[in-house]
């Protein structure tokens, strides 16, 4: 059985079902985000692992024990919220203290424990400010820190960096995943953001509608996304409509708008022939070498440098392209050809 097992569960108000039926299984140490746009259900799904909401359906076990009924304060769960909900007249290290003391931690411990996690979000020597006295970045720090002490057997985080500006945001995602690694500690972040998900999960748990898209490591979700959902919502996508067709064992051909293309279906794939959304990212799409047809011309019509790269936006007999490359020879207006490797196309089963 896996460390924490989240089974069927779901929560209702009234006639609406805000998260329908929710199963994730999370092994312990792992990091898993629930990424999905705003009302979607993360919130809720968090509250009811943590306790603070009472689920309408569905089990909650943590290594073993079911803490469906458990108040939160004995489910030793460490949870930290986008507003960092510190004791403003109590300095850093009673705000973290409080938590310890709760648990009749000796004082001693409690000094040497403060210091560790204190020097663990490199705020060592700030335990006597007030949280008024400290930067956003800091304060998000000690709540960190505070959650930490009490040394939970899983955290839980909601959104807790969306108040920083975006440079400490990324300082925040590589020194949280850190400590998270360094601790061994499981934990399950809430967030809207894609590059956060991306860059500190072991897997992410794509939800849209109160249900689990997709759930895989990053790069699975991003190559191999299986709704159109999943596809848009992380990062830019080329989809368009066509029909498969089985050209031999091996091999089949997506046509559309009178274009054909190999492409390729994992043994595993749902899908075989018939009507089917194609996807392909812009970064596997590139402008075709001078001289060579390429597979598809359309025509420039805007570019921008995005300091690593240009993305392009190219009108197709397919729609609207987005092509994502590093030197642009081209002016909007001019006739383009389009290439990639058909390796690179992904058929995705459900239809728009
Ligand atoms: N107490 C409540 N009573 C009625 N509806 C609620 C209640 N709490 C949440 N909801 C609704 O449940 C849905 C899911 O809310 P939730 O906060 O879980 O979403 P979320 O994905 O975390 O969104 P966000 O990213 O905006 O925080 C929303 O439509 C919300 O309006």
């Amino acid at each position: 059985m896996s460390f924490l097992s989240v089974k069927n569960l779901g929560k209702d108000y009234g006639a609406t079902r805000v998260v329908k039926s929710m199963d994730l299984e999370i092994e312990r140490g792992e990091f898993v985000s629930l990424l999905g746009p705003s009302g979607c259900g993360k919130t809720t799904t968090l509250q009811m692992i943590a306790g603070f909401t009472e689920p309408t359906r569905g089990q909650v076990i943590l290594d073993g024990t079911d803490l469906t009924d458990m108040p939160p304060e004995k489910r030793d769960i460490g949870v930290v919220f986008q507003s960092y909900a510190l004791f403003p007249h109590m300095t850093v290290q009673d705000n973290i203290s409080f938590g310890l003391e709760m648990r009749k931690m000796a004082k001693d411990q409690r000094r040497e424990r403060i210091s560790e996690v204190l020097d663990m979000v490199s705020l060592s020597g700030m335990g006597e400010r007030y949280p008024a006295q400290l930067s956003g970045g800091q304060r998000q720090r000690v709540a960190i820190a505070r959650s930490l002490a009490i040394r939970p057997r899983l955290l839980l985080l909601d959104e807790p960096m969306s108040n920083l500006d975006a440079k400490l945001r990324e300082n925040m995602h590589i020194e949280l995943r850190r400590i998270q690694r360094k601790l061994g500690i499981t934990t399950i972040l809430v967030t809207h953001d894609q590059t956060e998900a991306m860059t500190m999960s072991d897997r992410i748990a794509l939800m849209s509608d109160g249900c689990i898209q997709q759930l895989a490591p990053p790069l699975e979700v991003y190559h191999n996304p299986r709704t159109l959902f999943v596809s848009g919502f992380l990062g830019r996508a080329n989809v368009f409509a066509g029909t498969i067709t089985r050209s031999d064992k091996q091999t089949y051909q997506v046509s559309s708008e009178g274009l054909s293309f190999a492409v390729c279906l994992p043994e595993n794939h749902p899908f075989r022939e018939g009507k089917a959304n194609i996807m392909i990212r812009p970064e596997n799409v590139g402008f075709a070498d001078p001289g060579t047809a390429g597979k598809l011309t359309g025509t420039l019509s805007e570019a921008v440098f995005l300091g690593t790269h240009w993305l392009c936006e190219v009108q197709t007999p397919l729609g609207m392209w987005f092509v994502s490359v590093q030197r642009l020879a081209s002016q909007p207006g001019d006739t383009v050809a389009l290439d990639w490797l058909n390796s690179d196309l992904r058929v995705i089963a459900e239809q728009q």
